[in-house]
């Protein structure tokens, strides 16, 4: 396997309006990463996730994927690079409210032409929502619709989840459940985990914090 880190940014800088919302931004995330990025709001976090992410194209820097710039590819190459290493959790879930749970987590299978249902059943017993299967998102609590979502990020076997506030809108019991799967994932599926969040309760349980702020992510 190679040596360099699933995930990196190297002096990355991202220009908003008049603002310099992330400015020469670097980190390497291991691939046994459990990152917690914390940041006031409008420190620029969801900003990050998208960098990080390969969803925006950093002004200045680079993002590299296990040693691939991301932005020295082709479109296609770099939605391999998403596809392929990548899984996403999002602030809103972004589930489809017509598919069924498990067709939602199906659809990045699909759209890689991979259908692996196995896998998905798996995921399903695993963040404990296999009776949910058939239902549609609006028919689910937020938690729930929040483990479809991991289940999502997950379909592909991906090296990294990126989570970007996946607790904003728990309530605390809620929010542990959350982190426990989110945890129990990371260490079960081999898979890095990089959550972006302001949510004071988060702090202790991750090995590796950043504060994001001007610009930059500091060691906590
Ligand atoms: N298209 C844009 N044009 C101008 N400013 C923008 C644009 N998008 C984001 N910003 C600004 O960039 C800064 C960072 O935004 P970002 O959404 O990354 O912050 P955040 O830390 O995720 O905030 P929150 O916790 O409130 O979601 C904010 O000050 C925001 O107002």
């Amino acid at each position: 396997m190679s040596d360099d880190p699933v995930l990196a940014a190297r002096d990355v800088s991202v220009v908003r309006g008049d603002r310099r919302v992330l400015d020469g931004l670097s980190v390497e995330i291991p691939d046994d990463a459990r990152v917690l990025v914390r940041g006031e709001s409008g420190a620029g976090k969801s900003t990050l996730f998208e960098v990080l992410g390969l969803l925006t194209t950093p002004d200045s820097g680079a993002v590299e994927v296990r040693g691939t710039d991301a932005a020295a590819v082709s479109e296609r190459e770099r939605a391999a690079l998403r596809r392929d290493h990548l899984g996403f959790v999002f602030q809103s879930f972004r589930l489809v409210d017509d598919l069924t749970a498990y067709e939602n987590a199906r659809a990045p299978q699909e759209h890689a032409g991979d259908v692996d249902e196995a896998w998905l059943d798996t995921l399903f017993d695993r963040l404990d929502i296999a009776d949910l299967a058939d239902r549609t998102p609006p028919t689910l609590s937020g938690g729930e619709r929040q483990r479809v979502a991991i289940a999502r990020a997950l379909a592909n076997r991906p090296s990294v989840v990126l989570a970007d506030e996946p607790t904003g809108q728990l309530d605390p019991e809620t929010t542990d459940a959350v982190l426990e799967t989110l945890f129990s994932v990371h260490e079960t599926f081999d898979t890095a985990l990089v959550v972006v969040s302001h949510d004071p309760r988060l702090g202790e349980r991750f090995p590796d914090r950043y504060a994001l702020g001007d610009g930059g992510l500091r060691a906590e």
